[in-house]
């Protein structure tokens, strides 16, 4: 996957200026910088949420989303939130959900679960789409420490079991490194990417 942008912008304003990005299977990337600065923009380009942008996305990669809020479907259980959103066999899904510890919740609804199991369900949700690259927003904020360092910890090892590359959107330094993940950084006014 290849984004050649020239700009993006939100009417008059333009918040994201000339910069290049590729990435494939295996790579991993992390995008640090300021509240406001673009960072969910230019990953909302890369999954092609937005087409609104002057340049070219390229590469036929599979790609699946992980947002800061989880977005489940309130009213479907846990294997039903993998299934209808995936469109993979329930077993797939039910082999999913153990994968990130949640092996006998696949009944359970979004409201059952705490915050840090429906992050899981979302993470599980995303692998089962069985994706090139993982794009991750803000995935571990608003935990709590240890709960955020385990979830870093099970994102890495099935970043490595699935060889599927990742792209995190964060604020936090130490999570780019505990994922082993290049670190680029947004700054100026329209921001530009600077390597680390
Ligand atoms: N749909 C939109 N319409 C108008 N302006 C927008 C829209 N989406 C984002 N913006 C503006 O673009 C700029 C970049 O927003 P973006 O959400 O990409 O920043 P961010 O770096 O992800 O911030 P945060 O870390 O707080 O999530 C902000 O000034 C924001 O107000």
């Amino acid at each position: 996957m290849r984004l050649e942008l020239i700009s993006k912008g939100f009417g008059m304003r333009e918040v994201l200026g000339a910069l290049t990005l590729s990435l494939a299977r295996g790579e991993r990337l992390a995008v640090l910088g300021p509240s406001g600065i673009g960072k969910s923009t230019l990953l909302r380009i890369l999954a092609g949420l937005d087409t609104e942008f002057r340049g070219t996305l390229t590469g036929d990669a599979r790609r699946a989303v992980v947002f800061q809020e989880p977005v489940l479907l309130p009213w479907r259980d846990a294997l039903a939130n993998i299934v209808i959103a995936t469109g993979c066999a329930p077993e797939l899904a039910r082999d999913w959900l153990a994968q990130v510890g949640l092996a006998g919740h696949e009944a359970k609804f979004p409201r059952q679960l705490s915050l840090g199991q429906q992050r899981r369900l979302a993470l599980a949700r995303a692998f089962a789409a069985a994706p090139d690259i993982l794009l991750m927003d803000e995935p571990f904020a608003s935990l709590d420490g240890e709960t955020a360092a385990r979830m870093v910890a099970l994102t890495d090892a099935l970043l490595t079991r699935t060889g599927a590359g990742l792209l995190l959107v964060t604020h936090a330094p130490d999570e780019a490194r505990a994922l082993n993940a290049q670190a680029w950084h947004l700054s100026g006014q329209p921001a530009r990417l600077q390597k680390d």
